[in-house]
């Protein structure tokens, strides 16, 4: 067990070449936000790139892409499913019914078989060129109101029915999988198409909350699920009790024992939030010393989850991003509380103070 310190951070901070370009740097590809949530996709994405990543990609609905696009013109966006959105959102909340509208309208409609081909093909496209996907910020758990969760979850199954791709058909009857509504339908086709994903993926907030629904489908713990390759995951306290099943209690009395339990579980670097926040990838365990009350406030873990995102997309290892992420992090909040009081800094605030903690680590 090793304390984290300035010296073992700026070790870790990847290099910035002279003779670079965006793509030098990286590509997140960010699934976050929904309709109450949008302020998670943006700060989600910002920090991303406060932290050298060359790219961020917003994959979101139509709504939370257009809010964060009139917030920054940093962040590029994947609205989902634009035109299937507007076509049928507000007629059909039934998602078979609706897979089958959209079966016989692609037939007879050139235009709308072009979009939907184009925009599943974009998504798809996306997945595969990114140097690293985050999922879950804000990404809601709502039943099937949640605008994002059901168009992902039409995209799978027109893309399984469709010719685009020999892809494997997820049939969630014969599974022993819980597949209890679209949504965790949606998380479930998505885990299926990362499973063979080589590079990074973070899950956070929600994304987990599906995880643990699939660990756990009626609180008996029936199957295990396989994360892909490379995983992160960034549970707060109550977060980790549901992936593991345990009171809140228990996990805050051995935070290290269950941090690392985790990812040795679930083959993942886990990060366990809160004071002293704990990172383990099953052999190795880490002790954040940053941070401050000034960080108990709502949206401050969505930034972290960018930050991680970002350095992974620097080709920084899981391990060592999750280092970096929440050292930095914790230490923007003491500098922004230097600045504007325990009290009063914002997760948003956070976001202006990401270089400033950086500044302070290079200076060692
Ligand atoms: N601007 C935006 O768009 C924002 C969007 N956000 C997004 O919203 C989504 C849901 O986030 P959320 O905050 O509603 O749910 P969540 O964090 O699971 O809390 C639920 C309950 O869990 C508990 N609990 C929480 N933390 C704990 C801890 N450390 N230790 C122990 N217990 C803890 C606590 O329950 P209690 O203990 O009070 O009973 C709490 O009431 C998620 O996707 C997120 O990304 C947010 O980031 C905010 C800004
Ligand atoms: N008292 C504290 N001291 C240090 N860090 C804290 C404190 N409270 C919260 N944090 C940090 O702030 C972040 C909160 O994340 P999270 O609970 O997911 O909030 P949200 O879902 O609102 O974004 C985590 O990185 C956590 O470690």
């Amino acid at each position: 067990m090793q304390n984290l310190t300035h010296d073992h951070i700026n070790a870790l901070l990847p290099p910035r070449p002279d003779n670079s370009h965006k793509m030098t740097f990286g590509h997140v590809l960010n699934i976050a936000g929904s309709i109450h949530y949008r302020g998670a996709a943006y700060l989600s994405s910002i920090s991303a790139l406060r932290v050298g990543a060359g790219y961020v990609t917003l994959a979101s609905s139509p709504s939370v892409c257009d809010s964060v696009s009139a917030l920054t013109p940093n962040v590029v966006t994947l609205p989902l499913l634009t035109q299937m959105t507007a076509k049928y959102d507000n007629n059909a909340p039934n998602t078979d019914l609706l897979a089958t509208q959209i079966q016989t309208a692609r037939w007879q409609t050139i235009d709308l078989q072009a979009i939907d081909k184009m925009a599943v093909l974009q998504l798809d496209d996306k997945l595969n060129q990114a140097s690293v996907i985050s999922i879950g910020s804000g990404l809601s758990i709502g039943q099937s109101t949640d605008q994002l969760s059901v168009n992902f979850s039409r995209s799978r199954n027109y893309l399984d029915n469709s010719s685009l791709g020999n892809k494997k058909h997820h049939n969630s009857d014969s599974d022993d999988l819980s597949v209890p509504n679209g949504n965790s339908e949606f998380f479930y086709a998505l885990l299926t198409q990362l499973q063979a994903n080589p590079n990074p993926v973070i899950f956070d907030a929600d994304a987990l909350n599906f995880i643990s629904r699939l660990l756990h489908p009626g609180n008996i713990a029936t199957t295990s699920i396989t994360l892909p390759k490379h995983s992160i995951i960034t549970p707060h306290p109550k977060e980790l009790s549901r992936l593991l099943n345990l009171d809140v209690s228990e996990i805050q009395a051995k935070r290290v024992h269950y941090t690392n339990m985790a990812a040795k579980q679930l083959n993942a670097v886990v990060v366990l939030k809160g004071k002293h926040t704990v990172i383990s990838d099953g052999e190795q365990v880490f002790i954040n010393p940053t941070g401050n009350s000034a960080l108990a406030k709502a949206g401050t873990g969505d930034v972290l989850t960018g930050m991680i995102a970002g350095f992974c997309a620097q080709g920084v290892s899981p391990i060592d991003a999750a280092c970096l992420g929440v050292y930095l992090h914790g230490l923007a909040g003491d500098i922004a509380a230097e600045d504007l009081s325990q009290y009063g800094m914002l997760a948003s605030d956070l976001l202006n103070y990401i270089p400033r903690a950086i500044l302070q680590v290079l200076s060692v």
